[in-house]
């Protein structure tokens, strides 16, 4: 019988804080033509003639506020999801990051020296987005035919969507909620418009109500839609209303429209509507990183209280609680029966 492994992947970090190597990763990141989704030639213009020549040495200054004794937070918490599933699940359990080191083919490759023919991939993303989970499929696919034709992979598919997920959300947001706070804020991580117009196979969206609507058959592939729906699915689990929810996306990079509200914009507004106690959630990371815990929880907290806030709560992302360990072997197991089906 086939030996089966799983392969947890997530976006990855630079290997170190020095900004040459800070450099390299954003290179590979931003070369991506997933994630900058320009004509080689314009994208090289953009990136390694704008953009490379100054943000390493500040991104490199931003990650050393957050890097750890062992090393980025990322990639820490991911192994320590590694080892806590590895604990719950009987086939071998190796992690893979889409940029920089470990990579995708490092993970397959570490798989395949233990024998194993049949893996069930998971990007670590609860929403689909092009620049998330399809860049992960595809490169893991282009690995797979190129240099391991003879490994048949199955992949977890965004689960938004799934109780058992949002469930788990839910949980983990009740626990760490102030009593007293006035809004829940769930800040995504942003895209472009461009993006949303690109993956919605129906070219219907108009970025407006549509997102809202279940019954579009391209919302498999719209993160606006879906980080909408993730956050009504886990409000209506908190038994909260709605006006003391707020929904915003964060991150953007570059002169393009991104889906909006902006999270930074939104913590600038905010105090001035009353709302003076904040608690913020950020749905779309499920494990703590840069943009959660520099972004959100430095920066985000100094706009918000230096325009007139007075409380801000962050509430970190899933990480390696115990409940959420277990959605992931539910997830992997599902696919892993699926080996059997084909
Ligand atoms: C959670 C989903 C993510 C989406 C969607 C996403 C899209 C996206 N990101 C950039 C540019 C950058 N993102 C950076 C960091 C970063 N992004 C995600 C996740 C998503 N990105 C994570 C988890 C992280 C943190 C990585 C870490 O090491 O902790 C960065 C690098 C840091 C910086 O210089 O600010 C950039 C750049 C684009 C352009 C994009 C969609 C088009
Ligand atoms: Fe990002
Ligand atoms: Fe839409």
């Amino acid at each position: 019988m086939a030996k089966k492994g799983i392969l947890l992947i997530n976006l990855g970090s630079p290997r170190s804080t020095a900004v040459e190597d800070v450099k390299e990763y954003l290179d590979e990141f931003l070369m991506d033509e997933k994630v900058i989704d320009y004509r080689w030639i314009f994208r090289a213009l953009l990136v390694q003639g704008i953009i490379l020549k100054t943000r390493p040495a500040k991104s490199a200054e931003a990650y050393k506020t957050v890097w750890t004794d062992e090393g980025s937070p990322l990639i820490v918490i991911t192994e320590k999801i590694r080892k806590k599933l590895q604990k719950r699940i009987d086939v071998p359990v190796e992690i893979g990051m889409r940029y920089a080191e470990p990579s995708i083919e490092t993970g397959i490759r570490n798989l395949v020296e233990k024998g194993i023919t049949e893996i069930v991939l998971f990007p670590l993303y609860p929403q689909y987005a092009m620049s998330t989970t399809e860049t992960v499929i595809e490169k893991a696919e282009e690995i797979r035919k190129k240099k391991f034709p003879g490994v048949r992979i199955n992949y977890v598919q965004p689960f938004y969507n799934r109780d058992l997920y949002t469930d788990c959300l839910a949980e983990s947001i009740r626990e760490k909620l102030p009593e007293d706070f006035d809004a829940l804020l769930f800040s995504y991580h942003g895209v472009p418009e461009r993006h949303i117009y690109k993956t919605d196979s129906t070219k219907t969206c108009n970025m407006n109500d549509c997102c809202y609507k279940d019954t579009n058959p391209s919302h498999s592939f719209c993160y606006r839609h879906q980080c909408f729906n993730t956050t009504d699915r886990v409000i209506r689990k908190l038994e909260l209303s709605k006006d003391k929810v707020i929904v915003s996306f964060q991150s953007r990079l570059g002169k393009d429209k991104w889906i909006e509200p902006y999270t930074d914009h939104t913590l600038e507004t905010i105090p001035q509507k009353g709302i003076k106690n904040l608690a913020i959630v950020c749905p779309a990371f499920v494990s703590d990183c840069l943009e959660t815990l520099e972004e959100i929880s430095v920066e985000g907290k100094e706009q918000f209280l230096e325009a007139g806030g007075e409380k801000f709560t962050y509430i970190p992302c899933l990480n390696d609680e115990d409940r959420w360990i277990e959605v992931i072997r539910v997830l992997c197991e599902e696919q892993l029966n699926q080996f059997y089906l084909i």
